[in-house]
């Protein structure tokens, strides 16, 4: 049961200190209390099958909507394993309440299973107020977190990562390959108690750009946007091609611009991603256009060469199935696809779980945001004897003909500033 929520609410402070589940971007997003339903998928199937469900889902549940918004009525938020062969699940979760935020609309929907439960009380009233909220709780413990190998060289994470990078640019000279992304991870560990809505909310007030998401212990700011499928228009928002920012010297930031738009090695990285998601994209849809060149998009820790695009959905899918056709693009696999994904197996030394593969939202109509899960952090279980859980982030970077191991090493600490500024202390 959905209704529109009287007054404005700050949606960050109601959702769980120690399981947030949040998807955020300016004055757009929703936040999720509690857990209805969870559904888990694993495999090369995994984005099918979880489609599947959430169709037969959606067709059997009751939803009484009067708001009519994209994430209005039943929603699930999302996080998919970037592998198939991936030992981490892929979950869907359909919050018990959700809270959401369209500029100056607000709404809050509740999901209870009517075999068993009451109908809400509130179910004949027209709107909610703050005050039926679940009750939104201060700011609490943040110990924060120092991530570990972050650039020391002689560092055992940072050799295997610099062995991988001149081995995928051995086999690109030798032809094998055109590109092929490679990562790499930096551990923490955070204290019991900890109240994961304040990096949470340093990312959502220093990424405006940027989806910044948490489901299921998997936090962070990304920018480029997988597929969003709302009312038959679709968009996507590919990026590859990088540079640092050097906020405290203009003339500097600019050439760091510059030099992006014009390095022919940047243009040809990113042209692969477009490819992808154009090739990926195309069956599915009609009216496929792109901006005309790639531009320069400007976060607070990076420059990326950006193309956005724009179709009609063609057919009946849901963003899920789109999702399913679309990853991995070459801005986080490489091309071709497939030997791409097989030298990111044998060159990286972990399973990325969930990093670089999928997360968003997906309502009962199939509409859906799902951004291409970067800049983050995966949370583990807590330890039974003490509650401090391991907290792994990756980052990483398209390596083509000419990229510089060095380089390379100094894009990834780049763009793992979003994450370990927004758990430090
Ligand atoms: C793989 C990552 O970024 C991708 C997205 C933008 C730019 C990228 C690059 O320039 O290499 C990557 O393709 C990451 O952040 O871990």
């Amino acid at each position: 049961m959905t209704r529109p929520l009287a007054g404005g609410v700050d949606l960050l402070p109601l959702t769980d200190p120690a399981a947030p589940l949040a998807w955020l971007r300016g004055d757009r997003g929703a936040v999720g209390i509690g857990e209805a339903l969870r559904l888990t998928f694993h495999g090369p199937t995994r984005f099918r099958d979880a489609a599947e469900a959430w169709r037969l889902i959606s067709e059997a549940a009751t939803v009484d909507d009067p708001v009519h918004m994209p994430g209005s009525g039943l929603v699930a938020f999302g996080a998919f394993a970037f592998a198939s062969s991936s030992a981490t699940a892929s979950t869907l979760i359909v919050p018990s309440t959700i809270v959401a935020r369209h500029r100056d609309l607000w709404w809050v929907t509740r999901v209870t299973d009517l075999s068993t439960d009451q109908h809400p009380a509130d179910s004949a009233a027209d709107h909610v107020s703050a005050a039926d909220l679940p009750q939104a709780t201060a700011a609490g413990f943040w110990p924060g977190v120092a991530f570990a190998d972050l650039r020391e060289q002689a560092a055992p994470s940072v050799s295997a990562y610099l062995a991988g990078v001149r081995e995928a640019d051995d086999r690109i000279a030798r032809g094998e390959l055109e590109k092929i992304v490679i990562a790499r991870q930096v551990r923490g560990s955070l204290d019991a108690d900890a109240d994961l809505r304040t990096p949470i909310g340093r990312l959502a007030d220093r990424y405006l750009d940027c989806w910044t998401y948490a489901v299921d212990g998997l936090i962070g700011a990304s920018p480029e946007t997988l597929v969003r499928s709302t009312g038959g228009s679709v968009s996507a928002r590919v990026l590859a091609g990088t540079r640092g920012r050097h906020p405290e010297d203009a003339a500097h930031d600019a050439r760091a611009r510059t030099d992006l738009l014009t390095s022919s090695k940047e243009q040809h990285e990113h042209s692969f991603a477009v490819q992808s998601v154009v090739t990926a994209l195309a069956p599915h849809v009609t009216s496929l256009r792109t901006s005309e060149e790639p531009f320069a998009l400007e976060l607070p820790n990076v420059w990326h060469l950006a193309t956005d695009l724009g179709a009609n959905l063609g057919e009946a899918g849901s963003s899920l199935s789109l999702v399913d056709a679309l990853h991995p693009t070459a801005a986080v696999a490489g091309t071709p696809t497939a030997g791409a994904i097989a030298a990111i197996d044998a060159l990286e030394p972990f399973d990325r779980g969930r990093y670089s593969g999928a997360v968003g939202w997906i309502d009962q109509a199939g509409d859906g945001e799902w951004a291409i899960a970067l800049r983050c952090a995966q949370l583990g279980e807590a330890d039974p004897a003490t509650g401090t859980r391991e907290i792994i982030a990756s980052a990483g970077g398209g390596i083509v003909a000419g990229s510089d191991p060095a380089g390379e090493l100094r894009e990834t600490v780049s763009k793992f500033r979003p994450v370990t500024e927004a758990f430090a202390r």
